[in-house]
Formats: structure tokens, C-alpha cells, sequence
């Protein structure tokens, strides 16, 4: 590979604006990306992958680099290198190279390599949260696995067609995809491709959703007819889901507190003909009691800390804090003692997040059913899923019936 000044340049500035303005990766990215009309496909995804592979990696190429926040750009441009010399990537004889001490650099990435919270670049505060929530074995083994590249993996919009058909249409458009066994819906690409800008995405013919993602619809058993609640609905990845497997038929209420992402849920179900959604903002609790003992099925797609996703946001390792974790689980009880109130008797809610952490799955729903609210309610069944067992996204759900 090649560098090109253009390219390491944009990406040295992306860094610099995520790490020291706190900026998101996606959103920095994005922006980056429209500097220059010019760049290609290839160019593209070399700032992509390399910003994203640097805040995934920042703590150990920090360490390895000897530089510490707030980074000066030569700071940044140490930790450019240390990301090439250890892809093995011949380094150019540009000022910002010289004297790069390579044969140091992969003695301190070996050095390192020994110590879990440098090897795989998280904060002591997260290595330790996490060998005390999962023990040892399990935390080392998944935050390994967090922080490999996620596959791309998209839904058929059943709506309008089957995943076969939807192979097919991308073939045409040079993008090979496969099945994946026990994911009814979900095609994984065999090679990562911008498909937001192929016609079969904007037909509304899929979505971008991890294959973890794609269990929680069908965890809730919607048939058509039924009347849905999404409580946590954001930008309705599940919705459109509910929408496709309950075949427009019957009403989906899709509840947030933010206006803005039922905004982008309302674009998204025109695009892929789901006409069975309604959405409602979340402005107080009437829009909640209003509700009461009204639906079949409640989807809790409940706010969370992430971490089951950090291979697509490895931002979220240096972003978490603490107390924010405390505050989510509160909110995450409060969310389940209230919403759970929407249900029918003989109707059934699913309690899911992208987390590991038990502490936001199995605990909340135990803490749940314990409850005064909780003790109409029963546990149907509940999945676990590991990133490090799946190969995908860590999720947690959990079908609860209310008697
Ligand atoms: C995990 S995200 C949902 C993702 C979405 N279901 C999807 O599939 O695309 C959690 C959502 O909960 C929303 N949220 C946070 N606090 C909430 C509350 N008290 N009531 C309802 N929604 C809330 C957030 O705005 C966010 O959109």
C-alpha cells in the first residue's frame, strides 16, 4: 500500500477532531469524506478504515507512540505511524516520518500485547467492570471480539422482497452477498461496499442491520393484526421490521423521546412501504398512560451502554463513562416498570439492548419481575448473545407475558 499525503492528511485532522474535540467518529467521518470530490472508492474507505482502526486502537497506539492527550497533530502523526509500521505499510520519506523507530515500535506493541487493557486498547475502568460482570474468561474472549471489524450484514425488506431475490438484484450491481443460516432475513456482503448508494437500497429493498439486531423483531413473535408498541423506537430499525414481518398488516406505535429520530423513522418507512406505523413523541407521561393495557406486544429496545456493539463504534470505548452507565440502568428500570404497563393482559414484551453486561439484562429484568409492577409478569425465555460466541453484535432479550 501507498500512502498518499492528501489522504493521511485528512485523516490526521479527523483524529484530531474526535479525540480532541470530542466529536463523533461517524459524524467526522462523514464530514471528512465531502472534503474532496475527487477521492475514489478507494480513497474513501482509507480514511474511513484508518480513522476508525486508530480510535479503535488509540490507547495502545498512544502507549506505543509515548503521547498523551490532548494530542498535538505531530502526536497524531506518531500514532498514524505506529498504525502503519505495525500493518507493515513502507512509510514515505515525508518530515513527519523521519526517524520513525520501527524496530521500537513492534518491541513495545509485543511488550504490550501482554496486558489486556493495552492488547485490546480500553480504559482500566471498563477492563475491570468487565472481568467483574462476565469473570475472567468470558471478558477476555468477547472484548477480543468487540474489537474485530464487523461484517456488513443487511435485512430484506420482506415487504417488497425475498433475501434470494434481493441477492440477485445486488449481484447487478456488483455487490456479492451470502445467506446466513438462522437469519431468516439477513444477506452478510462477502466484501464491504458503500451499498447506501445502490437503487436496491434506495427501493427501499433493505436495511443495514447487524444479524443480532434481526433476532429482536422475531423474539416477539408479531403476527399480522396485532396492535405494537416500539417504546424505544429511535430511528426504527426494528420497527421496520415489526412492520415487514407482521406484513403491514395490523398497528405499530412507534414511541421516543426524541422527535428527531421519528422524524428520519417516518422517511425510512416511506422508503421501504411500511404504512402500518404511527409514531409518537414522548412529551410526558400521558402519551405513556394513554396506552395502558392496549397492546399485544411491547418491543423495549431499551437505551443502553453499547458495549455490545463497539466493533461498529469503537468511539464508545473512550465516550463511556461511569456515571453514565449508573444513570442508564436507572433509566432502564423506570423504562420497564412504566412501559410494561402498556400491555394487554395475555400480551407479551421483550426487554433487549446492545449490551454484554448482565448488569443491563438479566439483572434489570430479575430487579423486574421482583417488583411490585413486575408481578403480573412471567419470563418466557431469554437469549444472551455474545459477540465472541455469535460472530456478531452482543445483545441481550428477554420475552416476558404478563399474566
Ligand atoms: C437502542 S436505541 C433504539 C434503537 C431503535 N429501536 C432501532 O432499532 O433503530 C434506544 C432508544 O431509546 C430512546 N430513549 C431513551 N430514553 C427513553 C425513554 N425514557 N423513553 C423512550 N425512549 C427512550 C433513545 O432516544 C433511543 O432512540
Amino acid at each position: 500500500m501507498r500512502l498518499h499525503r492528501n489522504l493521511v492528511f485528512a485523516t490526521v485532522d479527523a483524529l484530531s477532531e474526535i479525540f480532541n474535540e470530542g466529536n463523533y467518529a461517524d459524524k467526522v467521518i462523514e464530514k471528512t469524506l465531502k472534503r474532496d470530490k475527487r477521492w475514489g472508492a478507494r480513497d474513501r474507505s482509507f480514511i474511513a478504515e484508518t480513522t476508525y482502526d486508530i480510535v479503535r486502537w488509540k490507547r495502545l497506539y498512544a502507549e506505543i507512540a509515548d503521547v498523551k492527550a490532548p494530542f498535538k497533530r505531530e502526536d497524531l502523526f506518531r500514532m498514524f505511524t505506529v498504525w502503519a509500521v505495525l500493518r507493515g505499510i513502507k512509510l514515505p520519506d515525508w518530515p513527519q516520518f523521519a526517524g520513525t523507530p520501527e524496530r521500537r515500535i513492534k518491541g513495545r506493541f509485543d511488550e504490550l500485547s501482554k496486558i489486556r487493557k493495552f492488547r485490546e486498547s480500553i480504559p482500566d475502568w471498563l477492563d475491570l467492570l468487565g472481568e467483574k460482570e462476565l469473570g475472567e474468561k468470558t471478558w477476555t474472549k468477547e472484548i477480543h471480539a468487540l474489537n474485530e471489524l464487523a461484517p456488513v450484514v443487511i435485512r430484506a425488506n420482506r415487504l417488497k422482497i425475498s433475501p434470494e431475490q434481493l441477492s440477485e438484484i445486488l449481484k447487478k450491481e456488483e455487490i456479492e452477498t451470502q445467506n446466513l443460516k438462522n437469519y431468516p432475513d439477513a444477506l452478510v456482503l462477502k466484501e464491504r461496499a458503500n451499498i447506501f448508494k445502490t437503487k436496491a437500497f434506495q427501493d427501499g429493498l433493505f436495511e443495514v442491520q447487524d444479524a443480532s439486531s434481526q433476532r429482536v423483531a422475531e423474539f416477539t413473535g408479531v403476527e399480522p393484526g396485532m396492535r405494537v408498541v416500539d417504546a424505544c423506537a429511535g430511528a426504527g430499525g426494528k420497527s421496520l421490521h415489526l412492520a415487514a414481518l407482521m406484513e403491514n398488516k395490523g398497528q405499530i406505535i412507534a414511541l421516543d423521546i426524541y422527535g428527531n429520530k421519528l422524524k428520519e423513522l417516518k422517511r425510512r418507512a416511506k422508503r421501504a412501504g411500511a404504512h402500518n406505523i404511527e409514531t409518537r413523541s414522548i412529551e410526558n407521561n400521558k402519551v405513556i398512560k394513554k396506552l395502558y393495557n392496549s397492546a399485544d406486544r411491547v418491543l423495549i429496545d431499551a437505551p443502553c451502554s453499547g458495549l455490545g456493539v463497539l466493533s461498529r463504534n469503537p468511539d464508545a470505548k473512550w465516550k463511556l463513562q461511569p456515571e453514565f452507565l449508573d444513570n442508564i440502568r436507572q433509566t432502564q428500570q423506570e423504562i420497564l416498570q412504566q412501559y410494561s404497563k402498556m400491555l394487554k393482559r395475555g400480551g407479551k414484551m421483550v426487554y433487549a439492548t446492545c449490551s454484554i453486561l448482565p448488569s443491563e439484562n438479566q439483572k434489570q429484568v430479575e430487579f423486574f419481575l421482583n417488583s411490585e409492577d413486575g408481578k403480573d409478569f412471567r419470563l418466557v425465555k431469554d437469549e444472551k448473545i455474545l459477540s465472541s460466541d455469535s460472530g456478531y453484535d452482543g445483545f441481550y432479550m428477554a420475552l416476558l407475558e404478563k399474566k
